[in-house]
C-alpha cells in the first residue's frame, strides 16, 4: 500500500460501527449518508472504494464519474441497486457479503409466516385500541403445511431448515437443483406451477433480475390456493404489486407478508395499508448481528483487495494460462480450424478470448472451441482466457436441436440406421419421446416430416454412448444440410427450411456434465451445447507476438494486466452487458 497517500473509502450508508473501526486501520474514511445522487457524483472523484448498503443507487455516472474508484462494496447480498455491468467494464471490482444476513432474512420470513398465521399484528393492534376479541383472531397452525421455497440459495435453505422444525412440508422450486442436495436438505423439487398449487405459504428467495421481474403475476396467483399465503422478503419487482392487491381484494389468495416493495421507501403504499398484508420496511437484514457481519466482512474484503494485487485483468476474470491445459468440450470442424488458424495469422492477434470453466487443473472450453484448436495448431504456448463459473446463477446452458434438410426422410433413416452402436426405435409420441430423452434412456430422438417419432437408443450396452451420438452426428452432417434450431415444432421448421426431413432433440445436458465429459477429454459433438454468457469480454485483440514469445507464464500475466489496465484507461474495453452467443468464429 502507498506510504504516501492512504487510500480513500467512502461509506454512504450506515454500517455497524465494528466494521467502520477496522477499515479506519488501514485507509482514509469518510462516513457520509443520505448524499443526493449529484452529492454522491460530486465527490466520488475522490475515492479508491464505495461501501453502500441497498439505499444508495450506485448509477453508472456515478461509476464513471469514480476517476480512482477501484471498489464497491455492498455490505449485503443484492447487488440490484449496483450497476454492475458499468463497474466490470471499468475495471471497477464490486464486493458484496452473501451468507452475512441469510440466517436474519430466514428467520424474518419465519416471523412474517407466524404473524400472518397467527394473526399477531392485527390482535397487538386490537388489544391497543382497549379491545379483547378472543374469536376474532383464530388462526391456523405452521405444523403439517406445506411451504413452497421459490429460490434455493443460501437464504431459502435457511428457511428450508426452519420451516422443516416447524413440522412443515417443504417444496422447492430452483433450476439444477441435484436430487442429492434436494435430499439432503429434506424438500421436494417441484415445478414452479405444482409448488404454487400445493403450497399454503409461498416464499421468495431469488434475486432481482430483468427475468425475474414479476415472477409472480396474475397468472401465478391464481394457481395458489385461497387459503395461502405469498411472503417476499426478496425484492420488490419479483411480484407484480397491481396483481397481487387484486388477487388479495378478491380473496383469491388469504394474505401476504411483504419485507420489500419496489419502490423504496414505500410511504402510503396500498399493500402496506392493506388488512390481509404483514408488512415491514425492509428489515429482513436488520439485525444486529446481521448488520456486524456484513460490516466486517465487507471491511475485511475491501482491505485485502486494496491491499493485495489487485489485478485488473482479474477483475475482469481474463488469465493468461497454458493453453494445453485448455480443452474444448465440443467437437470442431477441421476446415474451420484451418481457416481461422490462417486469419488469426494474418491478423496477428487473437481478438476474442474464449470462456472456460476451471475444471480439476483443467480449463473446459464453454465458447471459443475454434479459436482455441487454431491456436493449438498454430503451436502458441500461452492463450488469455475468460474464466467464468458455468453455475453461476446467470450463466445458462441450453440445447440446439439440428434440422436436417436433403432428399428423402428415408435417404436419412438409411444414414442413421448404418452407424455403428446405434438403434432406432418408434414411440407413439412426442411426450413419450421426451420422457425417455430426460431419463437418458436415448441418446437423441428424431422427429421426422411426416410426424413419426424415433428414439436413437445405443444397440447394446457394450456401446460407448458419447461415439455412438458423435458418429450419428457426423454421418447425418456429412449427408446433408444441418441448422441449428430452438424449437421443436416441426411444422414451424418446414416453413423455414422447405427442404426439411428430420429434426434431431438432444438431451438437455448440465454444465457439470459438460465438464466432466471435457474433463475425461471426451467430446460433445459440435454444435449441441449453447452456453449464454453475461459479460462477455469481447476485442480484446491480444498480439500473437505475446502469447507465442518465450516469455514465462508469471511475465506474461503482467504483461496482461498492463495491458487490461491501459485499455481500461482509454476505455478500449468492449463488455458486452446482454448475453453474446457467437456461432461463427
Ligand atoms: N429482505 C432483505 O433484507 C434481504 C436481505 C438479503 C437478501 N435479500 C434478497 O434475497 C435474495 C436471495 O439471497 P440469497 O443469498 O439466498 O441468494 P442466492 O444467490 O444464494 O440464492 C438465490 C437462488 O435463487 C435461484 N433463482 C434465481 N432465479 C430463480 C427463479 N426464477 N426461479 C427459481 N430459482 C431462482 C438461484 O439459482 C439461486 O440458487 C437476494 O438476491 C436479495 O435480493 C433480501
Ligand atoms: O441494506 C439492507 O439492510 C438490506 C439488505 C438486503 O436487502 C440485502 O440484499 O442484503
Amino acid at each position: 500500500m502507498s506510504e504516501q497517500r492512504r487510500p480513500r473509502v467512502l461509506i454512504a450508508d450506515p454500517i455497524a460501527e465494528e466494521g467502520v473501526e477496522l477499515l479506519r486501520q488501514y485507509f482514509d474514511v469518510d462516513v457520509r449518508e443520505g448524499l443526493t445522487p449529484e452529492e454522491l457524483e460530486a465527490i466520488i472523484p475522490n475515492y479508491e472504494a464505495l461501501i453502500v448498503r441497498s439505499a444508495t443507487r450506485v448509477t453508472s455516472r456515478i461509476i464513471e464519474a469514480g476517476r480512482r474508484l477501484r471498489v464497491i462494496g455492498r455490505a449485503g447480498t443484492g447487488l440490484d441497486n449496483i450497476d454492475v455491468s458499468t463497474a466490470r467494464a471499468l475495471g471497477v471490482e464490486v464486493l458484496n457479503c452473501p451468507g452475512a444476513n441469510s440466517v436474519a432474512v430466514a428467520e424474518h420470513t419465519i416471523g412474517l409466516m407466524l404473524a400472518l398465521a397467527r394473526h399477531i399484528p392485527a390482535a397487538d393492534h386490537s388489544m391497543k385500541e382497549g379491545r379483547w376479541e378472543k374469536k376474532r383472531f383464530k388462526g391456523t397452525s405452521l405444523d403439517g403445511k406445506t411451504l413452497g421455497i421459490i429460490g434455493f440459495g443460501r437464504i431459502g435453505r435457511q428457511v428450508a431448515k426452519r420451516a422443516k422444525a416447524l413440522g412443515m412440508r417443504v417444496l422447492v422450486n430452483q433450476p439444477r437443483l441435484t436430487p442429492e442436495l434436494a435430499l439432503e436438505a429434506g424438500v421436494t423439487p417441484v415445478d414452479l406451477p405444482d409448488l404454487l398449487r400445493e403450497s399454503d405459504f409461498v416464499s421468495l428467495h431469488v434475486p432481482w433480475r430483468p427475468e425475474n421481474e414479476n415472477l409472480i403475476d396474475r397468472e401465478e396467483l391464481a394457481l395458489m390456493k385461497p387459503t395461502a399465503y405469498l411472503i417476499n422478503t426478496a425484492r420488490g419487482g419479483i411480484v407484480n404489486e397491481e396483481a397481487l392487491l387484486e388477487a388479495l381484494n378478491e380473496g383469491r389468495i388469504a394474505g401476504a407478508g411483504i419485507d420489500v416493495f419496489k419502490e423504496e421507501p414505500a410511504l402510503d403504499h396500498p399493500l402496506a395499508k392493506h388488512p390481509k398484508v404483514v408488512a415491514t420496511p425492509h428489515i429482513g437484514a436488520s439485525t444486529v448481528e446481521a448488520q456486524k457481519n456484513a460490516a466486517i466482512e465487507i471491511a475485511e474484503k475491501i482491505i485485502e483487495f486494496l491491499g493485495g494485487t489487485g489485478s485488473v485483468a482479474e477483475t475482469l476474470s481474463l488469465q493468461m494460462v497454458e493453453l494445453s491445459k485448455v480443452v474444448p468440450h465440443e467437437g470442431v470442424d477441421p476446415k474451420r480450424v484451418e481457416r481461422l488458424a490462417r486469419a488469426i495469422e494474418a491478423d496477428g492477434r487473437l481478438a476474442n478470448p474464449p470462456v472456460v470453466a476451471a475444471w480439476q487443473d483443467k480449463y473446459i472450453v464453454l465458447d471459443g472451441a475454434t479459436r482455441t484448436t487454431a491456436l493449438k495448431e498454430l503451436g502458441i504456448p500461452h492463450i488469455v482466457v475468460q474464466v467464468v463459473d458455468p453455475n453461476r446463477a446467470d450463466v445458462a446452458l441450453h440445447t440446439w436441436y439440428h434440422v436436417v434438410s436433403g432428399p428423402s426422410a428415408e435417404a436419412f433413416l438409411d444414414t442413421i440406421q448404418r452407424v455403428p452402436g446405434l438403434v432406432l426405435e418408434p414411440v407413439a409420441d412426442k411426450a413419450t419421446a421426451e420422457s425417455a430423452l430426460r431419463e437418458r434412456q436415448a441418446l437423441a430422438y428424431l422427429v421426422l416430416r411426416d410426424g413419426r417419432h424415433l428414439l436413437a437408443r445405443l444397440a447394446d450396452e457394450t456401446s460407448d454412448a458419447l461415439d455412438v451420438l458423435n458418429a450419428m452426428v457426423e454421418a447425418y452432417t456429412d449427408w446433408g444440410e444441418v441448422d441449428r434450431t430452438l424449437t421443436t415444432d416441426m411444422n414451424t421448421l418446414t416453413r423455414t427450411y422447405p427442404e426439411a426431413v428430420a429434426l434431431v432433440i438432444f438431451p438437455q445436458f448440465t454444465p457439470d456434465e459438460v465438464l466432466a465429459i471435457a474433463g475425461r477429454g471426451r467430446r460433445l459433438p459440435q454444435g449441441i451445447t449453447r452456453f449464454v454468457i453475461p459479460g462477455r469480454v469481447l476485442r480484446l485483440n491480444v498480439p500473437l507476438d505475446v502469447l507465442r514469445s518465450d516469455e514465462p507464464l508469471p511475465a506474461k500475466r503482467r504483461w496482461l494486466d498492463q495491458f487490461v489496465r491501459e485499455k481500461l484507461e482509454r476505455r478500449r474495453v468492449r463488455y458486452y452487458q446482454e448475453p453474446v452467443i457467437l456461432l461463427e468464429d
